[in-house]
């Protein structure tokens, strides 16, 4: 077995970083899991070690001295349970992960049973452990598939899935592994930031995590904040008149559209416009900003997001369609007005409306895990930023048997019409011999065209853009059938495999004779990561499997990032039937990718500076409620601050019950000004790019007003509870919570936020692209605009 792990791939000799390559002191271990053999051992005989290894780790013996015989003890049942003894490059994959590594396992190659091992091991303390999933269709499969394993060794498991109520999720998180993805779990912690007993917290603290797809999750995903709401009852505001007055603009008149920082910004002409017919007089005067900010928004929501592709509108709801995996973002809103703003435009009832109780952004909820790793097929290329930003090492698992998947060089086209023409005749002629195809297409809108021209040209196909998890679970494990024609969106159907012949096999050897999986890809995406995953479906467990990307240059790659600036003119002036099968082109579409990448990479830095404080004064706030909802902490404010009401108090209706009283105050009240605060400081996040006008810089602007209004909010906080108690009416039964209003909201519900296009740009925009904003904005503007700038921060 050990031989297969030097079989390495072509890919895993061309790296020479040390760490992430040196696989000796695994192997060392490898083996000694390997000499042990628990064969002839009875079930209950496993049992019995199973039993006798917990009590060790109780009494304090550490982990790792257990990993041989924990390890061994998986494997043997895992072959008795599920039919599958792990690999020796799993086993690997399992130490890496145990010591809280990210490893790079490739597609298809058993990440599923490898975290079984760790999770085993790191459960035996009895603190539990999360495996984090990359959807809800997966928590589920994951455990119904290993949890008998599991089970057999004496240790509980459980999953987490959306519609659960909160006793279902907290037994869930009882047991000692629980299948969960990062957004649920990150979600319930919210919901307990809520709570006001002790008895309604869902979570447990948090122990040891699994993190599956964890690039998707810890860089593509780090930046969306998970959202905790309450229901209150404000009016919505009518975006009809806006909507009007947006859509009279002219392009290129009114207002310039930038495509690459993906923003919109208004001509002088088109704010003389914009002022006349609405009446306001200087839109950029201070008290215009809301005005200002829901044009904005506007703005965004008629010019630069497009049905179809950003967005579908399903039973009269608007549903992101996430960036990455092309399918609909499940529970996303954009921030603040957009939203209101795009479902105004889709003549939709807004049901946006309420107050964010709680935020946080996946990236710190994951840090909130005392031990985390993780496992995906594309780390590599990320590996810096994994280590910058979250401490995490990479280790590249080599794969159990080689890759014989052929990945052919990329066909580049001058125009669209001719690559599309190319793709389809490819397609037909590939199906003529029964191979199956997997194509990966950039959006909904394309993947409906083309299966549509299949459709027209006699070829059946299924397409999968933005159904729900189950349908493409099974989409997708059917890609792999004799003469099967899939269309999807590029990344749809992450962690399921696709096995040649169908999900049964039947016509394997078939398929095999034909090549295995055929993967088209339509073209580029902004991450090469993400074609990788692409290719990444063919070929998987040694299989035959072929892969091919068509790029044009008239792509939206190519050109949002004038990728085609690079390549000599003469190359794409004609529109040219054959593809341009030249290297030089191949290597400036691939240098224009990681630049691409360079910059997305800087903007989520950006990101993460200006999130920074925040999550700090979040991590203050949610440890020091939980402290006092958990009677930790000692509470004397009142006592200090009001001596002879607390006193009186004291005499009327006893300690117990006037402690119940101050606390039910304090938590409430952290709550409130909480969510005051999180409102103000998205306020100041909207308005504070405009300091750069008065040659200010917005990141320590942003810094310093957040910090300073951070220690307002916790003085309101103190206030806020005496002047509640002095008005309250304390009884031996405590306060009356509605009388006193003191109940938070009735409803909550979750969601997560999408970066707001015109907050995403603006970062770039004022770091990099200064000149932009200069040159785009008229003096007119920055005249008006400067006028706004101190009331924006002082407010
Ligand atoms: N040790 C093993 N012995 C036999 N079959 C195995 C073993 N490990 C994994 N497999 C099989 O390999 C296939 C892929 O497993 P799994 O879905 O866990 O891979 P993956 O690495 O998570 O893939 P993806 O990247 O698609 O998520 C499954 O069909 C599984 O049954």
């Amino acid at each position: 077995m050990l031989k297969n792990i030097s079989s390495v791939s072509k890919r895993f000799e061309n790296f020479k970083n040390k760490e992430v390559y040196d696989i000796e002191l695994y192997k060392k271990t490898v083996e000694e899991i390997n000499n042990i053999n628990y064969k002839n051992a009875s079930d209950t005989e496993l049992r019995e070690i199973s039993e006798n290894l917990k009590n060790k780790v109780k009494e304090g013996i550490p982990l790792d001295e257990v990993l041989i015989q924990a390890f061994t003890l998986v494997k043997e049942v895992a072959g008795r349970v599920v039919g599958m003894t792990p690999y020796d490059v799993q086993k690997m994959a399992a130490i890496a992960l145990h010591q809280g590594k990210v490893v790079e396992m490739q597609t298809g190659e058993g990440k599923t049973l490898s975290a079984v091992m760790p999770a085993y091991l790191n459960a035996l303390s009895g603190k539990g452990v999360h495996i984090l999933t990359f959807n809800d269709y997966l928590a589920e499969r994951d455990f119904r598939w290993m949890g008998p394993i599991y089970k057999f060794l004496g240790l509980s498991c459980g999953f987490v899935k959306e519609n659960m109520n909160l006793e279902e999720r907290r037994k869930a998180y009882l047991k000692d592994i629980t299948y969960v993805t990062a957004r649920e779990s990150g979600f319930d912690y919210l919901r307990d930031f809520l709570c006001t007993e002790v008895k309604d917290l869902v979570h447990r603290p948090f122990n040891y995590a699994i993190l599956d797809e964890a690039d998707s999750i810890l860089i593509d995903e780090a930046r969306i904040p998970l959202v905790i709401a309450g229901n209150v009852s404000e009016e919505g505001f009518n975006y009809d008149h806006l909507i009007e007055i947006v859509r009279s603009l002219k392009p290129n008149v009114d207002y310039e559209i930038d495509q690459h920082h993906h923003n919109v910004v208004l001509t002088e002409k088109g704010l003389i416009k914009i002022e006349k017919v609405s009446g306001c007089g200087n839109l950029y005067a201070s008290e215009n900003l809301q005005l200002l900010t829901r044009l904005n928004c506007v703005l965004h929501a008629e010019i630069l997001l497009k049905k179809e592709i950003d967005y579908i509108v399903r039973k009269g709801k608007i549903e992101i369609i996430d960036e990455f995996t092309g399918r609909v973002a499940d529970k996303r809103h954009w921030p603040d007005s957009l939203h209101e703003a795009v479902e105004a435009k889709e003549g939709l009832v807004s049901e946006t409306k309420g107050r964010i109780m709680g935020s946080i952004a996946l990236q710190y909820f994951l840090k909130l895990y005392p031990k985390l790793a993780g496992m995906t097929g594309t780390a590599i290329s990320v590996m810096n930023e994994l280590d910058r930003m979250y401490q995490l090492k990479v280790v590249l698992i080599p794969t159990n048997k080689p890759c014989i998947r052929k990945d052919y060089p990329d066909k580049i086209f001058t125009c669209k019409e001719i690559k599309e023409k190319t793709l389809i005749l490819e397609i037909k002629n590939i199906n003529a011999t029964g191979q199956p195809i997997l194509i990966g297409t950039s959006s909904v809108e394309e993947s409906e065209r083309i299966a549509t021209t299949l459709n027209t040209e006699g070829i059946k196909c299924n397409v999968l853009n933005a159904k729900n998890d189950w349908e493409e679970a099974k989409i997708i494990a059917e890609a792999g059938k004799y003469g099967a024609v899939t269309v999807s969106t590029n990344m749809a159907g992450r962690g399921i495999d696709i096995k040649l012949g169908g999900e049964k096999e039947l016509d394997r050897k078939k398929v095999v004779t034909k090549g295995g999986l055929y993967v088209i890809g339509t073209s580029r995406h902004e991450s090469s990561r993400i074609d990788n995953q692409l290719r990444g479906r063919a070929g998987r467990q040694g299989d035959p499997g072929e892969s091919k990307f068509f790029i044009s240059l008239e792509d939206d790659l190519i050109k949002k990032y004038e990728i085609d600036k690079m390549i000599p003119q003469e190359y794409y002036t004609q529109k040219q039937s054959e593809s341009l099968d030249n290297t030089m082109i191949n290597r400036k579409i691939n240098s224009g990718q990681r630049i691409v990448e360079g910059y997305n990479s800087d903007i989520r830095k950006q990101l993460w500076e200006y999130s920074y404080v925040i999550e700090e004064q979040r991590r203050i706030i949610h440890q020091k409620r939980h402290e006092i909802l958990v009677d930790r902490e000692p509470l004397s404010l009142l006592s200090n601050k009001c001596p002879v009401l607390y006193d009186r108090y004291l005499d009327l209706v006893g300690k117990d019950v006037l402690y119940k009283v101050e606390k039910q105050i304090t938590l409430f009240h952290i709550n409130k000004c909480w969510a005051e605060y999180l409102e103000y400081v998205s306020y100041i996040r909207e308005g504070i790019h405009l300091v750069v006008i008065g040659k200010e810089n917005p990141l320590h602007r942003f810094q310093s007003i957040t910090i300073e209004a951070f220690n307002d909010m916790l003085d309101n906080i103190e206030k806020d509870i005496i002047e509640t108690f002095i008005k309250a009416n304390v009884t031996k039964d405590g306060v009356d919570i509605e009388k006193e209003k003191l109940k938070g909201p009735s409803s909550t519900w979750t969601y997560l936020i999408s970066d707001s296009p015109n907050q995403f740009s603006r970062l770039p925009f004022i770091v990099k692209g200064v000149l932009f904003s200069l040159r785009s904005i008229s003096n007119g503007i920055v005249r008006k605009v400067q006028e706004t700038i101190n009331v924006v921060i002082q407010k």
